[in-house]
């Protein structure tokens, strides 16, 4: 709740907003308690005395009734009716979408068509019918204004209950024996509140005005009973001669609903958890470079892509999340490179780093290059970057069906990945799309490509963002854990793939894992990341045979060994630290065996000997006998 409240205290305009409807509120709470006159009471001898008149501080109205003792009347009256039109149709809208979204079906059909059926009627046509045949009154232009709004509610909340009604956590709920009314009040309902909550905050402001609107027409609020549109509706003769009769309603009308509809907005943008992250923009296309200083020129090196000393940060409020801190890494033509760390070291954020995909706001590359070819990549154009994204350099990620389009069939994915690049009819596309899913091994691509992706497995899907990536045969592939989500058989299947995809085309991969056996069966070397920085590097052959850095032999004594059934599994005691905290010297050394106080001193360097790279004061027995 009271990260809520920070959020909502961030937007200066919501924040106004809740002060003006708090002091607005507050004042028709306490009507009752201040020194008014009567609001009903006439005086035909003092009609229309302007503002600041003697005992009138307000003036008067057509009948000599005192203005401010009738706005403050009012206003507590339209408030009241506003509030609780909204919360009428919000409860019933939500009960009826929430219904009509569990059950499906036939239940989902008569509900939904009935609603569909109000809504074809004109809104304000519909309201004014029911207030006709109901007869004039305030409760029943409430009723009028609450009905016409039930369908926006029970559509909305229908849309998020049908796509919360097949999760696993409903599912298990129903194995649990749960039945349906418990279902949907312990595990649909707080999943939907925020989303009544958003529209109801959306749409108060706009129900206020429709009952006024109503109170105006002479349907709602009775003489001699005050609303906002009532009154407005009296002082409608006396326009143009004692217009402070009309301005002054108007301009509490104004007040209200633009106060509630600011408020809405940062209610809105406070509850939805996207915007959580401080990003109350949307990210830029490329991620924001802010190097202070230009990175020195490549040394030449035959590396296709080669990262130099890439910092890159998170700035979140006050904050400084330092995900990768002084990267550097290469990967040369045909060459597998493996990162390796937990969760959380900085390996996709270093990933996403290279092609500008990390979303700013928050991210910010601060320092740092990242070249294709010599070429750094972090200052060209974005012109340049998105004919390079996909085409020079393509990404496969850990959740294909998260990466591909649920409503488009995998075919027509590959041919708009291809077609994003260089101008290819809709048969060659076809073409190349069949030929691209034989060259993942996708048996019968010829009738597979007709397919929506929920239609195939999670292998398979995964060999389509293989194939999609291989589109416009790319120069380097960057590969964020792709089989993490795969059972090991598949697994093994897609490796193997990738492999010979790379002898075959010489295509130069960075593979993103937190796993060292799916090092060792890929790539050629290893850089393992520990709290944004690479703590060591080398051949893979060679790490595995003698891992220099301790927290390296932790990460492989972690890797179970079939016929090693005896072998004890040790787990890393403790958590990395958080990276925007992070301390000094060796980040590692909390949860390091061999920690001794230099280590936690000053800045650790990452000390190379031929091929192999440590950042380590006292390195592992193994690794410093090789060395010697
Ligand atoms: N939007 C963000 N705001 C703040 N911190 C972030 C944001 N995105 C990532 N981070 C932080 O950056 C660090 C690196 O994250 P990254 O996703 O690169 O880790 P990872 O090693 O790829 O982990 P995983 O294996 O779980 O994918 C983490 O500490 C993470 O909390």
């Amino acid at each position: 709740m009271s990260a809520f409240f920070k959020l909502l205290a961030r937007n200066r305009l919501a924040l106004g907003g809740l002060i003006v409807m708090g002091l607005v509120v507050a004042l028709a709470l306490i009507t009752p308690l201040l020194p008014l006159a009567d609001p009903d009471a006439t005086d035909t001898a003092n009609r229309f005395l302007p503002p600041l008149s003697d005992g009138y501080l307000l003036g008067t109205d057509g009948l000599g009734r005192d203005l401010l003792s009738r706005l403050l009347w009012g206003t507590r009256l339209s408030l009241a009716v506003g509030f609780a039109a909204a919360l009428f149709a919000a409860v019933a809208g939500a009960a009826v979408g929430i219904i009509a979204g569990f059950y499906g079906g036939r239940t989902d059909n008569i509900i939904m068509r009935g609603v569909d059926m109000l809504m074809a009627f004109p809104y304000i046509l519909l309201a004014l019918a029911i207030v006709a045949a109901l007869g004039p009154g305030l409760v029943n232009a409430l009723i009028a204004v609450s009905v016409v709004n039930i369908p926006f509610f029970a559509r909305n909340i229908r849309g998020i209950t049908v796509g919360l009604a097949h999760k696993e956590f409903v599912d298990a709920a129903k194995l649990a024996g749960m039945s349906n009314p418990r279902i949907i009040l312990s595990e649909i309902l707080p999943n939907v509140v925020p989303v009544i909550v958003i529209a109801m905050s959306t749409t108060i402001g706009w129900m206020i005005l429709e009952t006024a609107g109503l109170s105006f027409l002479g349907l709602g609020s009775q003489p001699p009973q005050a609303d906002l549109g009532s009154m407005l509706g009296e002082a409608r003769s006396a326009l143009i001669t004692n217009p402070h009769t009309s301005v002054i309603p108007g301009i509490m009308i104004l007040i209200i609903v633009m106060s509630i509809n600011l408020l809405g907005d940062g209610v809105r943008d406070a509850l939805d958890p996207r915007l959580k992250s401080g990003a109350l923009s949307r990210p830029m296309a490329a991620t924001r470079v802010e190097r202070k200083e230009r990175p020195a020129p490549e040394t030449s090196t035959d590396a296709i892509l080669s990262l130099d000393d890439l910092h890159t940060q998170f700035h979140v409020k006050d904050r400084i999340y330092k995900a990768v801190s002084g990267v550097s890494l290469s990967v040369k033509p045909g060459e597998c490179l493996g990162v390796i760390g937990e969760s959380g070291s900085g390996k996709s954020v270093t990933a996403l780093s290279i092609m500008g995909l990390v979303a700013s706001p928050p991210g910010i590359i601060t320092a740092g290059a990242a070249r294709l070819e010599g070429r750094d990549m972090l200052s060209a154009r974005f012109g340049e970057l998105r004919r390079l994204r996909g085409r020079r350099v393509a990404y496969i990620f850990q959740d294909p069906l998260a990466t591909l389009h649920p409503l488009y069939k995998v075919g027509d994915q590959l041919i708009e990945a291809i077609s994003c690049h260089r101008a290819i009819s809709k048969s060659e596309g076809r073409k190349k799309a069949i030929e691209l899913l034989k060259s993942v091994r996708i048996p019968n691509p010829e009738e597979r490509i007709d397919i929506y992706p929920h239609e195939m497995s999670g292998g398979m899907r995964q060999r389509v963002g293989i194939a999609m990536a291989l589109a416009n045969d790319p120069d380097v592939i960057i590969a964020d854990e792709p089989t993490t989500a795969l059972d090991v058989t598949v697994q093994a299947q897609i490796l193997s793939l990738l492999s010979d995809l790379r002898r075959e085309r010489g295509l130069a991969i960075i593979f993103i894992t937190h796993d060292f056996g799916v090092v060792a069966q890929l790539c050629d070397r290893v850089a393992v990341m520990y709290a944004g920085r690479i703590v060591e590097e080398g051949p893979t052959m060679e790490i595995l045979r003698a891992p220099a850095h301790p927290y390296t032999s932790r990460l492989i004594a972690c890797v179970p060994e079939l016929g090693e059934g005896k072998r004890k599994l040790e787990a890393i005691p403790g958590l990395p630290p958080s990276v925007d905290n992070l301390p000094a010297g060796c980040a590692f050394a909390d949860r390091c065996l061999k920690a001794q106080d230099s280590c936690t001193k000053g800045e650790i360097g990452l000390e190379g000997s031929g091929s192999r790279a440590v950042r380590c004061l006292f390195p592992e027995p193994g690794f410093a006998e090789e060395t010697a």
